[in-house]
């Protein structure tokens, strides 16, 4: 039964529960009706829907699951993208699974089908409502929550501030955070009793706070030093943002956000000045912490564009200028509006929602996509041995190499692209039909929710081969004939909605990577250790990933 039937049923029962209690006073009868159309709509959405209504329900996937939950505990208390894969496997590259309270969700493996929902037809595959509404009151109502022309526009504006030129200009800003990094480690190392033993490391936390400093610097030229100093109020503010959205409380967070109209509530005056009210209730007291802490960062915004205004001279080709993306861009917004009084101009609440942004799309994604690659080289010796001889050299003529430099390590290019590949930091992200349409031959009715399987997709047997699932830098050197750059590895997907960190993230990772590894050598911390990539929206080591860490002995 479509949406608009079901509220058509419900508006008349209730229009009919009413007269029956305006013409006979008869409540009783009124709440039988009342209740007898409840019921019938919830064995309807579990059971007569998905069991026998659904015009998908004909194809292969797992079993509906729970009557109310469908395959929803499978998905939360696996690891990320992991049911997905063996659904896959068992169920071929179309597969349906039933989520909570009867909500279908599609996966589609094929690259024309990928293609279809996430190139081509863009426009009517969005991120689906429910996704923006979280992502927005998380990560700001920037690039990762607009849709269609007012995406388009705003994408535009915003290319320029990550090309390759604007990129190669502020591959030295990483350095001071990595050095420092680099010195923390060396004097919490050289304080052991037994320094030659090493010392271990939660090397998450501190991939965590040295990917914070490295975007606060480079997207808005703010310096948070929180390897330092971890009471600067936007770490702060952030880190706080985060635990709310960890462990428990992220079960509990999306069950709160997904009840209509509950972001949109939030995101008011009026909840922000009464957030103390949530804390009388143990279950809404991380809201009163979210709304907290997303006003505290919205504060910091302002001051920090309210300096870029004043600071910001329009003349882009001069190289005293700042050259971080917020600065970009407010240089190219006064820059359009002289040169075309009608041109595009993303306002000051737009610029100000892009921190928020960059904060929640750019720095957990590349600290857990740091924390993973130390994962497997850890695991594989050959591999770290191989990625220390090809740095050193060039490390140890210029600490600070750029970003040609860095683009140009080979053996370094294939452990990022192979780490990100099995381990993808965004493993799942979803969208949903705006049309009933085909795809890969089958009727897709408007209003179904699609996984993008990214992990699955990466580590696709049918493309990858028999070793698909394991790390293998060299395949790098050697691709698949069939190997597409747009649908053969989805890490960042592809598409107008295509990562726009994508060659920003790679390049700090690079440069993260390459002076670890020529100062340190990683080993797994205990015998028998194993990775725990956490079911979250980013794939974080649940463990906060302990490594044991020693100096290198010898420069080669
Ligand atoms: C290893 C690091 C990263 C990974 C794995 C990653 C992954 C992704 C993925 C999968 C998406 C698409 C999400 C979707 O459509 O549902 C995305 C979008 C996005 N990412 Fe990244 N990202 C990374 C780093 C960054 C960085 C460093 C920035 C910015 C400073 C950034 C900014 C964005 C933005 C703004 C979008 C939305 C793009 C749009 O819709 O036009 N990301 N990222």
């Amino acid at each position: 039964m479509s949406p608009t039937i079901t509220s058509e049923l419900l508006r008349s029962t209730s229009q009919f529960a009413g007269r029956i209690l305006y013409d006979h006073h008869n409540l009783s009868l009124a709440l039988l009706v009342l209740s007898g159309t409840g019921a019938y709509l919830i064995f309807h959405r579990l059971i007569l829907y998905p069991y026998f209504l659904s015009p998908v329900r004909h194809l292969p996937g797992p079993p509906l699951g729970h009557p109310i939950y469908g395959q929803f505990p499978a998905i939360i208390n696996g690891e990320a993208g992991i049911p997905q894969r063996e659904w896959v496997k068992e169920h071929g590259p179309v597969v349906r699974a039933v989520g909570p309270i009867g909500i279908e969700r599609l996966i589609f493996m094929k690259p024309e089908a990928l293609h279809k929902i996430l190139v081509s037809d863009w426009v009517d595959y969005p991120r689906p409502g429910f996704m923006r509404d979280i992502l927005g009151l998380t990560a700001g109502f920037g690039l990762l929550t607009v849709t269609g022309n007012e995406h388009k526009q705003m994408r535009k504006f915003m290319n320029p501030a990550f090309s390759i030129p604007s990129l190669m200009a502020q591959t030295d800003m990483y350095y001071d955070p990595i050095e420092s990094l680099i010195n923390t480690l060396q004097s919490q190392i050289a304080s052991e009793t037994h320094p030659e033993d090493g010392k271990e490391f939660m090397m998450y936390e501190w991939m965590s706070k040295v990917t914070l400093d490295i975007i606060c610097e480079t997207a808005f030229g703010y310096r948070t030093d929180s390897l330092h100093n971890p009471h600067n109020e936007l770490a702060e503010a952030y880190e706080k943002l985060l635990n709310m959205q960890s462990g428990r409380n992220l079960a509990r967070f999306i069950a709160i956000m997904v009840i209509p109209g509950v972001t949109r509530f939030l995101q008011s005056e009026w909840a922000y000045r009464h957030r103390h009210w949530f804390t009388y209730f143990e279950s809404l007291a991380p809201i009163a912490v979210l709304l907290d802490s997303m006003h505290r960062i919205k504060q910091i915004s302002a001051t920090i564009l309210a300096e870029k205004m004043r600071d910001s001279p329009v003349t882009s080709s001069d190289t005293e200028a700042k050259r971080d993306v917020m600065s970009l861009l407010v240089r190219a917004r006064k820059a359009d509006m002289e040169k075309d009084k009608g041109a595009y101009a993303m306002s000051d609440n737009a610029i100000m929602e892009q921190v928020l942004t960059f904060l929640g799309a750019g720095h957990e994604t590349t600290a857990s996509g740091l924390a993973w690659t130390l994962w497997l080289l850890a695991n594989d010796q050959e591999s770290q041995a191989r990625l220390r001889d090809e740095v050193t050299p060039l490390l140890a003529d210029n600490p600070r190499p750029d970003y040609r430099s860095l683009k140009d390590l080979r053996w370094l290019d294939c452990v990022v692209m192979e780490s990100l590949r099995v381990l993808p930091p965004v493993p799942m992200t979803f969208r949903s039909a705006e049309k009933t349409d085909y795809i890969d031959g089958v009727l897709v009715p408007k209003g179904t929710i699609f996984y993008i399987p990214i992990r699955v997709v990466n580590t696709w047997k049918a493309m990858w081969g028999e070793d698909a699932e394991e790390f293998r830098p060299s395949r790098w050197l050697n691709l698949p004939k069939a190997y597409n750059p747009s649908s053969s590895v989805l890490t960042f997907i592809a598409g107008p909605h295509a990562c726009i960190g994508k060659t920003m993230a790679i390049i700090e990772m690079k440069a993260v990577l390459a002076s670890l590894i020529a100062n340190f050598e990683f080993e797994p911390a205990y015998a028998g250790q194993v990775a725990q990539p956490t079911a979250a929206v980013t794939m974080k080591p649940k463990d906060n990933m302990p490594l044991r860490v020693r100096r290198v002995s010898r420069k080669q």
